[in-house]
């Protein structure tokens, strides 16, 4: 088998082998219904795994970067895939290894092993130990399980819960976690045993059935210590053996049940879609989506490592079907990509949301679709009734739920502004969005001087002047509140006057330009939205739509910043006063901003309250038209 190339993320199946109790149930000639097929020459070094009597290129077909057969045990998962992470653990880089899959696919068997088969989370201690030996660092560990998006700490035997929230300096902070350290695989051996043990107690919820949680172990070795400040830098390795995948529509499951299946399995699918963003390299990943990732986030992104083992079961299953289905999607979308890089856009994101077999599904928190539902924020699509990550079961703690939510476009107020200045602002809120390119702010100046009447534009030059005197003056009249910062209408009626000053700028320019092609253009002071950059660049530029293409880059930056940090800061019913924002996502919005205290830094971060990119242009573009 071919050692693990240096990939970020890695998804590899792994077919369970029959316990003793079922072997006696198989014979010989169905031994599995699973078929792995290595095709020689195949460039990508993937393999596909089928099922039942279909062939590689059957229906149910599926590509993975590695699969280990049912004679492969933990030590050749640990040797070919864990191994070479432990090395790039004592270079800096954090490593996740998720064993994922049906219920009963060999997860925990996989991570904690058995009796007779050392799990891969032991071994790899073993390991790191030694290593760490060798360098005179130190190991600690950490023990979780994360049920119903509630964190609870399983080094202590109380079992409290821990809290999710990220610091002043953006760095997420597991408060109330046990970090014990260890010395010995003796010592591992104890605490991780107690830890099994304490959840196996806690296990058993109200109707007696098992309950379905993920559980994690954090390996922590001590890196480095600056011996002035007293600050260390840690690397983590994490093993998290998640819940079981159970499709919630079976008959044979009780009623009382499929509430807390549907949980897990929202939870396992945003586990997916982020393995999905950084596999495919999406510019967002939407780590907000459920409490695992969110706890993971410094060990998932930019130089980290991933592996994903997808768990199948060896007798036919159909939620095992389905878990690789999802995990193969960001290999799948990988090839397409690399088999046609003529549609391959900025970043893969485009091309997945074009490609119709690796397009993520839309997601509807109905029990109806619930099944078929896996998608990618950014593919989101909101209907009546659903429901997002996070649900609180208790009602306490950090419960997260947005439904009912309709596109932000439909819930704007219509705009009763005359002709022309709907012309004007669509220009306008043309040039804010953030996709627009040097084209078609091109086509965007040239439909700006088709809008503008100029008869009605006979405005002196000194009116110009005047106009944004007055928007300058009235900046820096802006009375702030107490935390400093001036109130919603004041903020919105700035940036409001900023862009009708500039169209008043773009009028007067364009009649100087064709009545007066000798006078000296005249630049209007544009103090806000305006950086050194741009300012440098009015300087360089000669004719009037250059230095309105600067000002507007510059107004550009300047709304999106105002509008982030009015998200940042607004309370619940100034939020709840924009556009498309109503009860639940202002509750959501206030809910990320206790976890932490800048939650939308940019645009792409409105994703995490639901938005899609679509969207959230839409909402930009019918705010700036809204201003005129
Ligand atoms: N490689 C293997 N060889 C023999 N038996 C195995 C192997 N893998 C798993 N099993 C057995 O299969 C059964 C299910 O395995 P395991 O508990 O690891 O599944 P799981 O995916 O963690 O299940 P759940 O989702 O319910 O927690 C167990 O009895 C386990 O001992």
């Amino acid at each position: 088998m071919a050692s693990n190339p240096p990939q970020k993320v890695r998804i590899v199946g792994k077919i369970r082998a029959f316990a003793n109790q079922e072997s006696g149930a198989v014979d010989s000639a169905t031994k599995t219904w699973i078929s792995v097929h290595r095709t020689d020459g195949n460039s990508s070094g993937r393999v596909k795994i089928s099922f039942e009597e279909q062939s590689a290129g059957g229906k149910r077909c599926y590509e993975v970067d590695e699969c280990y057969e049912q004679d492969a045990g933990n030590d050749l998962i640990f040797r070919t895939e864990i191994k070479p992470l432990i090395s790039s653990l004592f270079e800096g880089r954090n490593a996740t290894i998720f064993a994922y899959g049906s219920k009963g696919s060999g997860k925990t068997y996989t991570i904690q092993g058995s009796e007779n088969d050392t799990g891969v989370a032991a071994m790899a201690m073993a390991e790191i130990l030694s290593c760490a030996e060798e360098v005179g660092s130190s190991v600690s560990i950490s023990l979780y399980e994360v049920y119903q998006e509630h964190v609870f700490d399983l080094l202590d035997s109380r079992s409290p819960e821990v809290s999710v929230f990220e610091d002043a300096q953006g760095k997420v902070r597991l408060k109330g976690l046990s970090k014990v350290n260890v010395k010995s695989m003796s010592e591992f051996m104890n605490l991780y045993c107690n830890g099994v043990n304490l959840r196996k107690a806690l296990q058993k919820t109200a109707n007696e059935q098992p309950r379905c949680s993920n559980k994690g172990l954090i390996i922590h070795v001590l890196l480095s210590r600056n011996e002035s400040s007293g600050s260390s830098h840690w690397g983590k390795m994490n093993f998290v053996d998640l819940a079981g995948y159970e499709n919630s529509r079976r008959k044979s499951i009780h009623d009382s049940s499929v509430i807390e299946i549907n949980r897990t399995n929202k939870s396992l699918y945003a586990i997916q879609n982020v393995i999905y963003a950084l596999k495919v390299g999406e510019s967002h990943v939407p780590y907000r989506e459920c409490k695992l990732t969110r706890m993971l986030q410094d060990c998932l992104g930019g130089t980290n490592r991933i592996l994903m083992v997808t768990c199948m079961n060896p007798s036919f299953c159909e939620d095992t079907i389905k878990t690789l289905s999802l995990a193969s999607r960001s290999c799948q979308a990988i090839n397409r990509a690399n088999a046609n890089p003529t549609r391959r856009g900025k970043n893969s994101t485009t091309m997945m949301s074009s490609s119709k077999a690796g397009k993520p599904v839309t997601y509807s928190g109905s029990t109806k679709v619930q099944d078929k539902s896996l998608l990618h924020s950014s593919e989101k699509k909101y209907s009546g009734g659903v429901a997002l990550t996070g649900m609180s079961q208790h009602g306490c703690g950090v419960g997260i739920s947005i439904g009912n939510i309709r596109p932000l476009l439909e819930e704007a107020n219509e705009t009763k502004s005359s002709e022309q200045g709907n012309s004007i602002s669509n220009v306008l809120s043309e040039a804010l969005s953030s996709q627009t390119t040097v084209e078609q702010m091109s086509d965007t100046t040239q439909a700006l001087q088709r809008s503008v009447n100029i008869p009605q534009a006979k405005r002196h030059v000194t009116a110009t002047a005047v106009s944004f005197h007055e928007s300058t003056t009235e900046k820096n009249n802006l009375s702030s509140d107490e935390s400093g910062s001036p109130p919603l209408s004041a903020r919105l009626r700035e940036i409001s006057n900023n862009l009708k000053s500039l169209y008043t700028s773009s009028q007067s320019k364009l009649k100087m330009t064709q009545e007066n092609e000798t006078s000296e253009p005249m630049t209007p002071i544009l103090q806000r939205g305006l950086r050194a950059n741009d300012k440098c660049d009015i300087a360089n530029v000669v004719s009037p739509w250059e230095k309105f293409q600067v000002h507007s880059s510059g107004m550009k930056d300047s709304f999106v910043e105002e509008y982030l940090k009015f998200l940042n800061t607004a309370s619940k019913e100034e939020l709840k006063g924009l556009k498309g924002i109503g009860e639940k996502r202002a509750t959501y919005i206030l809910q990320l901003r206790e976890e932490s205290p800048e939650p939308f830094k940019n645009l792409d971060d409105l994703k995490d309250v639901g938005l899609s990119s679509k969207q959230i242009k839409g909402m930009m573009k019918k705010i700036a038209g809204d201003m005129f």
